[in-house]
């Protein structure tokens, strides 16, 4: 009998600012829907995507190739139907094509009663990003199917380890819409880097786990630097010094690039500091030709789930 599925899959944002390839944490209110539904059919077949123009080939499709790389480990005796109802932009900074890759894992193992625990199914689902990214990199993905602040110890051989969530920490988030390749933003980053700025950022890292256990937002303040990437990566996000100048002037904690970027994201103490912070972000961006779309998002501690 078929099966199926539906799915909310969460956008993310990875690096957290100090935390490049490592830190990351999971969004509330923006993510994809997916169904995922059994077929007497061997093998793996994209059958709908809304939203987006991408690929159906499962092999160009970041969603096909995770799942693939878990059904040919598992060899089950069914195959499965992939749908994907994409809200986030591909190339957005959020984790869309970490979505996608976490999403079919996530639901075919529901499906075929659950034989792997979630460190399994984030390895399939680096198989997928790194089609995207051309690197295997799980900090999207790791609080993508986790759910909250989520540390990737190490990808080979993958240990994440899962962070606490302060109560009241809330995202803010501002996605100009242009679309900056995680493949090509990750092109311009120095192959070195200088040891003092290395002292600093592996200072911040250790600061904000701290925080995050403790609710420290004080350190959580002090932490949220990026002394190593965002040099190189802030000239590709029009506005970024102004948008970071008026969050923090509005309150916010931290302010950094989302990921890869062009989102930018900024963590606040509070529901009301993190809509000033929104606001502060719309007027930056107001006066340019550039649209944009902002989110304030509490952290989502659940990660994926099944719907309806
Ligand atoms: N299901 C998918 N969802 C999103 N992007 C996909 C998908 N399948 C393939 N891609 C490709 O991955 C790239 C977007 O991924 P990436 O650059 O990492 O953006 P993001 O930061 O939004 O994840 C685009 O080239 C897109 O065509
Ligand atoms: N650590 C990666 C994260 C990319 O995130 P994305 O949301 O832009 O795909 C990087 O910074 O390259």
């Amino acid at each position: 009998m078929q099966k199926e599925i539906r799915l909310f899959s969460p956008a993310t944002v990875a690096n957290v600012a100090c935390g490049f390839d490592v830190l990351g944490f999971c969004l509330d209110t923006i993510g994809d829907e997916m169904v995922i539904r059994t077929t007497e059919a061997k093998g793996i077949k994209i059958t709908k995507i809304e939203g987006y123009d991408l690929p159906y080939e499962a092999e160009k499709n970041v969603a096909g190739v995770s799942a693939l790389a878990m059904y040919n480990a598992l060899e089950p005796d069914c195959g499965f139907e992939i749908e994907i109802y994409k809200n986030i932009k591909p190339g957005s900074g959020i984790g869309s094509s970490s979505a996608s890759a976490a999403g079919s894992v996530y639901g075919m193992n529901l499906l075929l009663g659950s034989p792997l625990d979630f460190t399994a199914l984030t390895n399939f689902a680096m198989k997928g990003e790194a089609l995207a990214s051309q690197c295997e990199h799980a900090d999207n993905l790791a609080p993508a199917i986790f759910g909250g602040f989520t540390l990737v110890k190490s990808a080979k051989p993958l240990k994440i380890l899962e962070l606490p969530t302060p109560d009241d920490l809330y995202a803010t988030l501002i996605h100009p819409q242009i679309e900056i390749k995680t493949s090509e933003s990750r092109a311009l980053l120095p192959k070195e880097i200088p040891l003092d700025h290395a002292i600093t950022q592996w200072a911040n890292v250790g600061s904000l786990v701290h925080a995050l256990h403790t609710s420290d937002y004080a350190l959580i303040k002090e932490a949220l630097h990026d002394v190593v990437i965002e040099p190189h990566r802030k000239q590709l996000i029009p506005h970024f010094d102004a948008v970071k100048t008026a969050v923090l002037e509005a309150g916010a904690l931290g302010c950094a690039i989302s990921g890869s970027g062009p989102s930018i994201f900024a963590l606040s103490k509070g529901e009301s500091t993190a809509k000033a912070v929104e606001n502060a972000m719309r007027n930056v961006y107001a006066n340019t030709a550039i649209d944009f779309e902002t989110y304030v998002s509490k952290i989502n501690t659940e990660g994926i789930k099944k719907i309806n």
